[in-house]
């Protein structure tokens, strides 16, 4: 299994490009550009759908022929107010133009030309708890299953307190047996505060055949190929992620690994 944990190529301008190809695997595509005021960025999706979301800043954007004018309104993420995101069809032209210093994601996948442009937030994005205790995280669902509004894309922002776990406990959805369980690979793009923190992130097999435990930085986007994924924040260090989930059925089933499952059966 190749490195699981890119790094981004810089502080400005396109510092993730991850595609199916560099990933060695078939669906999910994560960019990431971070933009000074009156940067650009442009992208024809080809044969992919999109979803831009704008993770903290603002853009002027244009997309599918329409102009959807001025995107975005966290400033940083740690507001943790939703985010303005916009649903892109494959066989479009994107472009966004920065108006202040800008985080703008690229969730892509596989598209079948099923929905039109439209904006996912922060309209019907509502902060949701999850979890108890210590395993508390707050979850913001841009385009969860129950949200019909992409052709293969599931994404998802998750705000880890300091001290707490996510992803927890530890969770699969690597093989295509629905309803038991969807095949989904994933990318994790982290976020810390204060900036200079780190988190953890452990991938893994239940036959140890793939286990690693990675310190992610700000910035840092975490591969998920296979095997549960759970993260950790320090004490001190809140965490923020943004997930982006695509396989062959746009559904998320998942499976708890059984050495852990009694944590969830216990906080049911
Ligand atoms: O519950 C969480 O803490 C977030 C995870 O569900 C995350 O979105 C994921 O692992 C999806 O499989």
């Amino acid at each position: 299994m190749g490195n699981l944990l890119c790094k981004p190529t810089g502080s400005r301008g396109k510092v993730h490009d991850i595609t199916p190809e560099s990933a060695g695997w078939g669906y999910v595509g994560f960019s990431l550009y971070r933009l000074e005021p009156g940067d650009v960025a442009e992208e024809a999706t080809g044969d992919r759908e999109v979803i831009l979301v704008l993770v903290e800043g603002k853009a002027t954007v244009q997309a599918a022929g329409q102009d959807w004018g001025e995107m975005g309104a966290r400033m940083d993420v740690f507001e943790k107010t939703a985010p303005h995101c916009l649903y892109v069809p494959n066989g479009s032209d994107w472009s966004a133009v920065a108006t202040t210093a800008c985080t703008l994601a690229v969730c892509s996948a596989p598209g079948m030309g099923g929905h039109q442009a439209q904006r996912l937030g922060p309209d019907g994005i509502d902060l949701t708890p999850r979890g108890k205790g210590t395993n508390t995280r707050h979850v913001n669902n841009i385009a969860m299953e129950g949200r019909e509004v992409a052709d293969s894309l599931l994404v998802t922002e998750v705000f880890t307190p300091a001290g707490h776990w996510s992803s927890y406990p530890s969770h699969r959805h690597d093989e295509d047996d629905f309803p038991r369980m969807t095949y989904l690979e994933e990318t994790y793009y982290h976020r810390l505060n204060p900036g200079q923190g780190f988190g953890v992130q452990r991938v893994y097999t239940e036959d140890g055949s793939l286990d690693e435990t990675m310190a992610v930085k700000s910035h840092d986007v975490v591969l998920v190929p296979k095997g549960h994924h759970p993260c950790g924040a320090p004490y001190g260090y809140e965490m923020y992620y943004l997930n982006v989930m695509a396989g062959p059925t746009r559904k998320w089933r998942f499976q708890n690994d059984p050495d852990h499952d009694w944590i969830a059966k216990r906080d049911a």
